[in-house]
This record gives C-alpha cells, sequence and structure tokens, in this order.
C-alpha cells in the first residue's frame, strides 16, 4: 500500500508547526515535512511527533535574504550557506528528521556549479554522523526562473560527482513533469539516486487527482521499482486543508 506524507509548508500552513503536525495524524497521514521550521523551537516540534508518533521526513535550508531561493550555489556566500546547512543538520537531528534539502539558488555557470559541488561535500559530511540524507531538488522555470538546479540529469551528474553516499534526488513529480515529462521513465532511470518522491497536480499544484499527472500510474510505476517510502503531498490547497483531502483514501486504496 502507498503511504503518504503531509508537507506542512503548504498542508495546514496556518497552523504552529506542532498544531499542523497534530492535524495531519488526525487526517491519516503516515508521515510529515516542512519546508523552514526554524521559527518553531525544535522541542515543540519533537514533542508534536512523539505526541503523534509521526516522522519528519524533511526540511530545507533557509533560503536567504528576501527575493533569494537557497545560498549553496551562490559564489562567494559560502559561509551563509554552510552556516544555513549546519543550522538545518541541527535542527533536523534534534527532531530526528532523516533528510535535509539543501537549497540552491538563483544562479548559473560553472562557478556556481563548482561551488553547490563544494557546498553539497560540506553538507554531507556535516549531515553523515547524524544518519541524515542530504537532497538536492531541481524545480521548474515557471515557479523558480533562475533557480539553478532545474532537471533530474543535472541532478544525478552532481551527485555523481560527489564521493559521499548520503546525496540524493528530491523527484518532485510536479516540477519534474513541467520540465521534463518522460516520468515513468525519468525515475526508473534515477530510482537509485532518489531519495524522497513529491506530487501535486500539473499545472495547478493543486491536489493530486486532477490534471495532466495520472498518479495512479506514476503510483504503479513507483511501485514496480521496489519504492516504499510516503510520497509527499506538496500541494496547495484552495481550501481549509482538512477540506481538500478526498484524494486521499483514494490514492490509498490504489
Ligand atoms: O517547492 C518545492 O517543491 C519544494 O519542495 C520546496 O521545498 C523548495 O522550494
Ligand atoms: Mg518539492
Amino acid at each position: 500500500m502507498t503511504t503518504f506524507s503531509a508537507n506542512l509548508g503548504f498542508l495546514w500552513a496556518d497552523l504552529p508547526l506542532p498544531d499542523a503536525i497534530r492535524a495531519a495524524k488526525a487526517a491519516g497521514f503516515d508521515a510529515v515535512e516542512c519546508h523552514w521550521p526554524y521559527d518553531t523551537p525544535a522541542e515543540h516540534v519533537a514533542a508534536a511527533l512523539a505526541e503523534t508518533g509521526l516522522t519528519m521526513l524533511g526540511l530545507n535550508t533557509l533560503r536567504g535574504k528576501a527575493g533569494e531561493n537557497g545560498l549553496a550555489a551562490l559564489p562567494d556566500r559560502e559561509p551563509e550557506a554552510r552556516a544555513e546547512i549546519d543550522r538545518a543538520v541541527d535542527y533536523a537531528r534534534r527532531i530526528g528528521c532523516g533528510s535535509v534539502h539543501v537549497m540552491a539558488g538563483f544562479a548559473e555557470g560553472d562557478q556556481a556549479h563548482q561551488t553547490f559541488l563544494g557546498n553539497l561535500d560540506y553538507a554531507c559530511r556535516a549531515a553523515r554522523p547524524h544518519g541524515i540524507t542530504i537532497l538536492i531538488e531541481p524545480l521548474n522555470r515557471y515557479d523558480a526562473p533562475g533557480y539553478f538546479l532545474r532537471t533530474s540529469d543535472q541532478a544525478a551528474s552532481i551527485i555523481a560527482a560527489i564521493p559521499h553516499d548520503n546525496l540524493a534526488l528530491m523527484f518532485d513529480c510536479y516540477h519534474l513533469q513541467i520540465m521534463e515529462g518522460d516520468l515513468s521513465r525519468r525515475l526508473a532511470a534515477h530510482r537509485e539516486i532518489i531519495g524522497h518522491v513529491q506530487i501535486a497536480s500539473v499545472p495547478d499544484r493543486g491536489t493530486p487527482d486532477h490534471g495532466e499527472l495520472d498518479y495512479r500510474h506514476i503510483m504503479a510505476v513507483l511501485r514496480d521499482l521496489g519504492w516504499e517510502r510516503p510520497l509527499g503531498a506538496e500541494y496547495k490547497p484552495q481550501q481549509p486543508t482538512d477540506q481538500t483531502l478526498g484524494w486521499l483514501p483514494v490514492l490509498r486504496s490504489v
């Protein structure tokens, strides 16, 4: 049976994070993940996770100044990028969270590529003692124009260049359908380096039961590939989240 993680960056985003965790539990999710939890003391999050029995699967590094979308590929910003990596790994460690998405930022060119490699090497070393995986995620050109990481092949070549086994691809079906399509073959081609899968409808980033992607098919592909971890529901609810969950029992029963 496919299981699902509620992305609390979008779902129940109006609630304090501990209450969002409780809401996800009450709605029947199997796990949670978030974007930027740092305004909430880690012990409050850890307590809500312990109370509900849910695991926080992932969180992001902070994006930087207003208008920025991560720092890790920005030349000459290594001290800040690495401080954010340290902050994220420490927070993840304190709440028992297994992965940290290191956000690349708006950049291009070889210097950005080299900077990203250096910062990812640093992140993998910082995360390893805590059993934490570092994730990198291609984002689509419409939501994040100018973002350094755009395709699954680019992510794969970066992962291949880093000599650590705790670096993986966040395969967000929403972004990669927009950028590349051909998702069944993309999932198979990159199966070995995928660390997490996220879902939402395309193109409107709504509930995963409509739009140009049929997630019943994607779920069958993932099952055939031996994928058994929760899929991250990272969609933007157009109504209060509790009123948008009709898709959950439907996809769960597939
Ligand atoms: O936008 C997404 O997709 C994410 O997963 C975020 O964590 C990064 O913006
Ligand atoms: Mg995503």
